[in-house]
């Protein structure tokens, strides 16, 4: 097996063209793909590049020909001499590959395409469990007590007595019994993260031997093989991998790479398989990162579902995000470069302020109003944008350290209590200032535990507190997360929660209609009523909006509003999932910290089945 070799060999066409015949076999998928004809001048330039490079080593001769007998004419390529992109390769209706020297291989939009529209869909061709010390089932990623239970043949972690998943088989079984790892002492912690770690190497060649087709594929996948060998990153594992594996170590350093550069994390739920696992998957990683995305993914049944999220003109690059969206710009930074090892100059990073959001901004002492934004060159002091207060580096630095020990003392973590949060975002909001994003994620904690409690249980104050958490929120989302995004999705399904307990109660006040419900929560195709005494059932929809059968989020049906952009989660909605089920059924169903707002759409088209 050469793959890593043949990597470093490849040119840029090379590079794009061992995807075409991959792309082209995720059509099924995405039924309503529609490719595009090969024009006769198209079809000859496309022929004599291959002629080029199939004398220059064997291994792309054997490409050209594995790709030749098999390629699919009507998927054009186009050269523009003129610009630096020479390469651009329809891949379906909806988006199409370019290449830049300066980002790499990335996606366009082919077309306008409007929020929501789902862009393709895609099934990992590996998918492997994550490389830590953690007991996860073979067959389906499921995690695992510390007491499971080995195969009987290798010894490997399965679900007991059965298991319904089938990514542990009989080649990967027979491979991990002749590594002889004796994984029956279950307590051994590194031998669980070896034996993790190796299923990623091992898992990419046993589907390469079986379908030596998608060999160009992954030699195809950027790895930041050089780099990471230049600045030693995971090279230890590189040389462990290959000694345990008895293989090539450049194989092994470019699989690797390719998984540190372009793997998803494939969480639990829906995804096909029970547990969590990072999932191989070409096209998708074709994405490059934005700090504010265009697009949002998730797993249903096995396959990747990437959407839009705002409207995305035609021509415009395909985005995702590699870190959370909530972070500040240097911890968002520190994590691209220690893991995909390049530095992001989107408009987001080059602004201070954050698009507005001010999430790395820092209380002003000075003035107790103004916020310290951080400078536009390193060293520089911070300085208030209301008041000529300022504050060195080094003590900018040493307030957002000090956070962290906050937090972690606090139990501000996803996990803690009402109180210890409450705590916690008091102290931040003190030493870092309200905006901060280390203050803003506290609060999204507080806001979720919060509501986690029976909403009937709640006070009013502590509604109250959630409304009020939830709007802050929303308005950053608005600014670094927009649109149809699952942060704003989780915010606005809370917001409501929340509100139409409040109005069920009739005790809310009327600045809280007319601000948040209104402005936010309402569906922008409803008007509230006058009274802020009218229960949530006695609201009514008074104008609905029209969309096209492409835009498959609204349909009218009989007066049944199923309009569900994210405004969509309007108060006849509300009404109609409240009056459906019993609520707390609804929320279990959908486990708004893991699901999206696809996963409410489902659940409301089920609801009013
Ligand atoms: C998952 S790959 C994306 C596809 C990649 N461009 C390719 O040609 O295969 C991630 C790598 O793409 C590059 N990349 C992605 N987004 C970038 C950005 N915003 N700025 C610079 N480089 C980026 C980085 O080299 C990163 O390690």
């Amino acid at each position: 097996m050469t793959v890593g070799r043949e990597a470093g060999q490849m040119s840029r066409n090379q590079r794009v063209s061992a995807l075409e015949q991959y792309l082209a076999s995720l059509a099924p998928l995405n039924p309503s793909w529609r490719h595009h004809k090969h024009t006769h001048q198209h079809h000859h330039r496309h022929q004599q590049q291959h002629q080029q490079h199939h004398h220059k080593d064997s291994f792309s001769g054997r490409l050209q020909q594995e790709y030749s007998s098999s390629r699919r004419p009507e998927i054009q390529r186009s050269v523009d001499a003129s610009n630096e992109e020479p390469l651009d390769v329809d891949c379906c209706a909806s988006v199409a590959l370019q290449v830049s020297l300066e980002y790499g291989r990335y996606l366009v939009a082919t077309r306008d395409i409007l929020a929501g529209e789902e862009l393709f869909r895609e099934v990992p061709l590996v998918l492997a469990p994550r490389p830590v010390p953690i007991p996860a089932c073979l067959a389906c990623l499921r995690g695992l007590g510390q007491d499971w239970r080995g195969c009987e043949e290798c010894g490997a972690p399965l679900c007991w007595p059965r298991c319904p998943g089938t990514l542990h088989g009989v080649e990967e079984c027979q491979s991990l019994s002749s590594l002889s790892l004796n994984l029956g002492d279950s307590q051994d912690l590194n031998k669980l993260k070896l034996l993790n770690e190796i299923l990623t190497p091992m898992r990419t060649l046993l589907v390469l031997s079986t379908e030596p087709s998608l060999r160009g594929v992954v030699a195809s996948m950027q790895s930041n093989v050089g780099q990471r060998r230049r600045l030693k990153v995971g090279q230890e594992t590189v040389q462990r991998m290959a000694q345990t594996l008895q293989e090539d170590l450049d194989v092994v350093a470019h699989i690797l790479g390719v998984f540190d550069t372009n793997a998803f994390v494939m969480g639990g739920q829906g995804g096909g398989v029970g547990g969590s696992g990072r999932a191989l998957l070409p096209l998708s990683a074709l994405m490059n990162h934005n700090c504010t995305p265009n697009t949002q993914h998730w797993f249903q049944h096995g396959a990747i579902i990437v959407r839009a999220v705002c409207d995305i003109p035609r021509g415009s690059e395909i985005t995702t995000s590699y870190a959370p969206t909530l972070w500040g710009t240097s911890a968002r930074a520190a994590h691209l470069t220690a893991s995909k090892l390049f530095r992001c100059r989107c408009e987001r990073c080059r602004d201070p302020t954050e698009l507005g959001s001010h999430l790395s901004s820092l209380a002003c002492r000075s003035c107790k109003g103004g916020l310290l934004v951080p400078p536009h060159a390193p060293g520089e002091p911070w300085a208030c944008n209301q008041c000529e207060g300022t504050v060195g580096v080094g003590a900018a630095e040493a307030l957002v350290r000090g956070a962290g020990a906050i937090v972690r003392g606090g139990g501000g973590g996803a996990e803690g209590d009402v109180t210890n949060l409450t705590t916690t975002v008091g102290h931040l909001t003190r030493v870092l200032g309200p905006t901060h994003y280390v203050t803003r994620e506290a609060n999204y904690a507080l806001l979720l535990a919060l509501l986690a409690s029976p909403l009937t249980d709640m006070s009013e104050g502590d509604l109250l507190r959630a409304v009020g958490v939830a709007r802050d929120l929303l308005g950053v989302a608005d600014l670094v997360d927009p649109g149809l995004s699952r942060f704003r999705g989780v915010l606005l399904l809370e917001l409501t929660r929340a509100c139409a307990e409040l109005l069920r109660r009739q005790h809310i006040a009327d600045h809280v209609i007319a601000n948040t419900m209104t402005a936010d929560v309402a569906c922008d195709t409803h008007q509230l009523p006058s009274s802020s005494s009218h229960t949530i059932r006695q609201i009514q929809p008074v104008k609905k909006r029209k969309t096209t059968p492409e835009n498959n989020y609204c349909e009218e049906d009989n007066g049944v509003c199923t309009d569900l952009s994210l405004n969509g989660y309007c108060l006849d909605t509300i009404e109609k999932l409240l009056d459906a089920a019993d609520e707390s059924e609804v929320i279990l169903q959908f486990d708004s910290r893991l699901s999206d707002v696809w996963a409410l759409k489902e659940l409301l088209h089920q609801l009013q089945r």
